[in-house]
């Protein structure tokens, strides 16, 4: 053990901030992309706490360093590990086979030995900054080696796992040569956490049939009902919590003056048109940015939405821009982008308004401001935070929600305009049903998403998972454990 001694300590492959090298030599930490560090950040910041995690850039080692009340432990990647171990194995391999098979996974030795490796460097680096007895957390695919790893070198720690990604069917999974290691790699924490009862179910399915571990059977329930493996002497619990977002912040942030303004701002820059469709994504082919861009496509090219009336935003953040698929998918979609515009725009009035950069959070607030249809249509998804942020944005009751049913989020929000992205006709109806809904059953709709969004905050998330992680809850527990954490 080192001499650093942090009680609570996050492990995921980024570190909250990315250290941006600068022309000129110099260097600045910027918000790292994703859902995961949205999420994770105000928690520890509010909790005073470690984060192990690569700094974003390759070929850099540097010294732990307190950031906004967080202490960063960097972890070094060469750039072989990156192609290796993030763009190979953990998005090449993992992030297609978990997201249904979007793309066809590459099982490739190299990567696999790489993701070992790499996973190995972040449980040395967090045995060195956990205190004796402390609660670990770690997050996510690219490190689901680490629980195992970790209890074999510091046996004194409690260890949480969570999968911000879907854990696929039990058929998937079978594909994956190193599959055991993985499910054995996971079954070193205390508590695995997945977002909907289904994951957790297919791990469950998983361990006993892969295995040969006792495992509970039974459904597993949401923040309740845990399910239960018995790993020789130890047991570790299974269960499902839905993540959320910072709700209130940005119901505050939403409500202030400025943000209105700028919102208005967005809408006359955009030619005050009767209607914005707004998408914002990572640019990632799960996130079904192609479909929503082909169902609008052919209801304009049906009448049954006037270009002249209605505009669309595509807010695309970069993305594992070096993995092939994703290069893939930036031309065929900035071509879809060219295509409409091509036929249906006038000079200074583009149909689609595409931007490929990050955008500040603030204007990204106020475009959910201004937005009147947010389309949500991913192939699949772990949650979703945008559609959460968007709904958490809309104290006005205004706006409507597209929102694709192979999200996580669509669980919760059962009052958003629900749709099937596979089915392109059923898309484009929902669009058209979202850019034509009354004003009092949008506002109707909107408050009953409110009412779950702002009640089911991403603290209650943590809240909820580190109540079951405690010890307490970890003593004494049976193979038939029904624990309530909520
Ligand atoms: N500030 C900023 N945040 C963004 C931008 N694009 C996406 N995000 C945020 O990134 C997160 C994406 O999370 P999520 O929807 O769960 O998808 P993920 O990218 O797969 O993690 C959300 O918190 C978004 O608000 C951007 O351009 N600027
Ligand atoms: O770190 P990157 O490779 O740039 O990717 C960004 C993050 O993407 C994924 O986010 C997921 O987590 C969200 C929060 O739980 C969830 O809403 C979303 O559905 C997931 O896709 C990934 O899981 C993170 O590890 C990445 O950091």
């Amino acid at each position: 053990m080192g001499s650093a001694a942090s009680e609570f300590v996050v492990v995921a492959n980024r570190l909250p901030v990315d250290l941006e090298k600068l022309p000129d030599g110099n260097t600045r930490w910027k918000r790292s992309p994703g859902g995961l560090v949205t999420a994770l950040e105000p928690i520890l910041r509010n909790n005073s706490g470690a984060w192990v995690g690569w700094p974003g850039v390759p070929d850099t080692e540097l010294e732990p360093i307190e950031l906004d009340g967080i202490e960063m432990h960097p972890v070094a990647l060469s750039s072989k590990d990156v192609a290796d171990y993030y763009e190979g194995f953990s998005n090449a391999t993992l992030w297609p086979l978990y997201h249904d098979v979007i793309v066809r996974p590459e099982y490739r030795r190299e990567w696999w030995n790489s993701y070992v490796e790499v996973n190995r460097r972040f449980a040395e680096a967090t045995a060195e900054a956990a205190a004796e007895g402390a609660t670990v957390w770690v997050q996510d695919y690219q490190l689901q080696l680490v629980p195992k790893m970790l209890r074999m070198l510091r046996p004194d720690l409690t260890i949480g796992f969570f999968l911000h990604i879907p854990f696929p069917p039990v058929e998937l999974f079978m594909q994956m040569p190193w599959r055991t290691e993985i499910v054995e790699g996971l079954l070193g924490a205390d508590l695995i956490g997945f977002h909907l009862p289904g994951g957790a179910e297919n791990f469950l399915f998983l361990a006993r049939r892969l295995l040969g571990h006792q495992t509970s059977r039974g459904n597993v329930g949401v923040r309740s009902k845990l399910g239960v493996v018995q790993v020789g002497f130890r047991t570790v619990r299974v269960g499902a919590f839905p993540i959320s977002i910072a709700s209130g912040e940005l119901d505050t942030a939403a409500r202030a003056k400025s943000v209105r303004d700028r919102a208005r701002q967005i809408r006359k820059e955009l030619g005050n048109p009767k209607k914005i469709m707004l998408g914002v994504d990572r640019l990632d082919y799960t996130k079904g940015i192609d479909v929503r861009l082909d169902a609008l496509h052919e209801l304009i090219a049906e009448k049954r939405v006037d270009p002249s009336e209605t505009v669309m935003v595509q807010l695309a953040t970069p993305s594992r821009e070096r993995v092939e698929s994703y290069v893939q998918m930036r031309g065929e979609i900035e071509m879809t982008v060219s295509r409409i515009n091509g036929e249906y725009a006038e000079v200074g009035r583009p149909v689609v308004h595409y931007i490929h950069r990050p955008i500040p959070r603030s204007e990204l607030i106020a475009f959910f401001v201004a937005a009147d249809v947010m389309l949500v249509t991913p192939l699949r998804d772990g949650m979703n935070l945008v559609a959460k942020e968007y709904v958490a944005c809309r104290p006005d009751l205004g706006g409507a929600l597209v929102l694709s049913e192979f999200t996580g989020a669509a669980a919760e929000l059962r009052q958003a305009f629900l749709c099937n992205p596979h089915d392109l006709e059923d898309v484009k109806d929902k669009m058209e049903a979202a850019l034509t809904q009354d004003r009092e059953d949008g506002r109707r709709h909107m408050r009953a998403l409110r009412r779950q969004v702002l009640a089911h905050d991403v603290d209650r998330w943590a809240k909820a998972f580190l109540t079951a992680l405690s010890r307490d809850s970890v003593a004494g527990h049976s193979l038939m454990s029904t624990d309530p954490t909520d």
